[in-house]
């Protein structure tokens, strides 16, 4: 069976204490529970900076400009549904503060402390890359 490939854009935020922000997935949606980098689906029409953009806005209240994403990495996951390619850009300037805007759970994380949050199996790639980079 082809599975579709579901684009989703997502974001490493780090603040001056290098410590990510995860968001933990609100009851009700897939892979409810675990924690993520925020972020979410490419809308059609829309470039993967855009979608993050508008998704942090969303769910976070903040203002990213994209020469405040670099682009870091990325995970490639096949799920049973759809095989999900999921950019996940590094970003450590934005305006406004952090203040989770749908009722989800946020936690400021040291990178070594990252194995400690339970994450959907796209991401467990991508955390030895933050650990490289934030000690
Ligand atoms: N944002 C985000 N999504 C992830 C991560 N890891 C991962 O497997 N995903 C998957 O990517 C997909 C993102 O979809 P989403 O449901 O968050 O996107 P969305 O907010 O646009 O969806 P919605 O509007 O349908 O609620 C989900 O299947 C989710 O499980 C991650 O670290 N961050």
């Amino acid at each position: 069976m082809t599975k579709p490939i579901l684009l989703v854009a997502a974001a490493a935020l780090v603040d001056t204490d290098n410590r990510v922000l995860l968001s933990k997935r609100p009851e009700g949606k897939q892979l409810a529970g675990l924690w993520e980098f925020p972020g979410g689906k490419v809308d059609p029409g829309e470039t993967p900076e855009e979608a993050l953009i508008r998704e942090l806005d969303e769910e976070l209240g903040i203002e990213v400009c994209d020469t405040c994403l670099a682009p870091f990495t990325f995970a490639s996951h096949a799920y049973r549904e759809f095989h999900l390619l999921m950019p996940l850009f590094l970003c450590r300037n934005w305006e406004g503060d952090v203040i989770p805007r749908e009722g989800q759970e946020i936690a400021w994380v040291r990178a070594k402390r990252l194995a400690d949050y339970p994450m959907p199996p796209a991401d467990a790639p991508l955390v030895p890359w933050l650990r490289d980079l934030l000690g």
